[in-house]
């Protein structure tokens, strides 16, 4: 996994619910993501991962049965959604706002549980603030 994206807050996977093949990638993609955090020891820090099912509107052509995308996702700790872009644009911008306020609990969540935090507080309650010499 590249820097950059060793350092996501989250993802957002999407697949087309008409196109069983988007949504074989969009699994492919989640594995390697879940892959990545294991190899670099980041279980308790690693990125949220939604995964979209897009193009509800097409659910007469529907390919990927919501029980089998939510089922994934629940296998990989993914958030799971399902809409239309094209006909519900009121459902995508409440999915982004849910998506962000989870990013940001999330974050909080990880910050009281990283050590070096607390112990640079520590160091500072101890020492205080380096004066500069007169
Ligand atoms: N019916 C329907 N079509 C959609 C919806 N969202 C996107 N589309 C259509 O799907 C096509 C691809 O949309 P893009 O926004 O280009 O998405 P993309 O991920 O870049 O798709 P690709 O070009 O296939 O890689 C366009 O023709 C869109 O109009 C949806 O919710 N319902």
């Amino acid at each position: 996994m590249s820097k950059e994206l060793s350092r996501a807050d989250g993802f957002l996977i999407v697949y087309d619910i008409s196109r069983r093949s988007s949504f074989v990638f969009a699994k492919t993609i989640i594995c390697s993501l879940r892959e990545a955090n294991v190899r670099m020891c980041r279980r308790d820090t690693e990125a949220g991962l939604f995964l979209i099912g897009n193009k509800q509107d097409l659910c007469h052509m529907r390919e990927v049965p919501q029980e089998e995308a939510q089922k994934v996702a629940l296998e990989h700790r993914c958030h799971y959604y399902e809409l239309s872009a094209a006909e519900q644009c009121q459902e995508v911008n409440d999915m982004f706002t849910t998506i962000v306020r989870n990013i940001i609990l999330q974050n909080k969540i990880k910050d009281k549980r990283r050590p070096s935090g607390s112990m640079a507080k520590l160091i500072s309650n101890v020492f205080g603030k380096r004066r500069k010499s007169v």
